[in-house]
């Protein structure tokens, strides 16, 4: 996978050197290439922003650079197409689902909005993917990449190591994670529960489907309403 990210901070996108998104890159599974939108300006001060029309706080990013900087980028391989995203507030919630999706792109193209925004028209022009990370405001769009791509890279083959695997994320099966424990057994006089060192893998498995379900129905209801629930799950839901 290529990912192209447009930003007017790229020092922000260091941190994808890192660990599991940079050992992706270092196998070449992910290939991360990061762009200064004010490279795309020709101002003496490469403004890359501008007052909104209709008035209100702050600057809007002006449509020139963007379109500059996603031709460029796009034509940088024309036999493909990439498929462009952008983080924002006012975008579809991203989800466990939403990241396999993006997984099987070949070409992603992040674009960090700043301020309070991009030009409508570079959304409309440009946008495949509008994405939101959550309900809350950030100062731009980087965190919200830094974010979309980890998740989407610990999808790509061979990305994880053999010791985990995507497939038993927690959210692959639409509930939350059961709770985990390692050594010691006893700490601070707490014990781990006896089943998870019985050695009953059948026992585990069960175990685990019953807290996901319980923690599930306790912190996120809207989860337990759209998971696909079998009649023993509706047993320990009605235990
Ligand atoms: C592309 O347009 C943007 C992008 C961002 C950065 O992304 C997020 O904040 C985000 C992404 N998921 N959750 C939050 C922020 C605004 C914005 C809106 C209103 C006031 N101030 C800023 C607009």
């Amino acid at each position: 996978m290529r990912a192209d990210v447009v930003t007017i901070f790229p020092a922000y996108l260091e941190p994808l050197r890192l660990s599991l998104v940079g050992r992706a890159q270092e196998r070449g599974t992910l290939e991360v290439r990061t762009h200064d939108l004010r490279a795309w300006t020709s101002d003496v001060h490469r403004t890359v922003d501008d007052a909104p029309y209709g008035g209100g706080p702050g600057m809007v990013m002006r449509p020139e650079p963007w379109d500059a900087a996603l031709s460029e980028i796009a034509a940088s391989d024309p036999a493909r197409r990439p498929r462009v995203v952008v983080p924002t507030p006012a975008g579809r919630p991203f989800s466990q689902r939403h990241a396999e999706e993006l997984a099987q792109e070949p070409w992603l193209v992040f674009c960090c909005g700043r301020y309070e925004g991009i030009d409508a028209r570079v959304i409309e022009t440009w946008a495949d993917d509008e994405i939101s990370i959550g309900d809350y405001v950030l100062a731009g769009g980087e965190v919200a990449t830094l974010v979309i791509l980890e998740a989407v890279a610990r999808l790509l083959p061979g990305v994880l190591g053999n010791s985990a695997s995507a497939a038993d994320d927690s959210f692959s099966d639409g509930l939350l994670e059961a709770p985990a424990y390692t050594r010691p057994q006893v700490w601070r006089g707490v014990e781990v529960p006896a089943v998870l060192r019985s050695g009953d893998h059948a026992a585990v498995a069960r175990w685990r489907r019953a807290q996901a379900l319980r923690r599930t129905v306790a912190r996120r209801p809207d989860l337990v309403a759209q998971a696909e629930l079998s009649d023993a799950d509706r047993a320990v839901l009605d235990a």
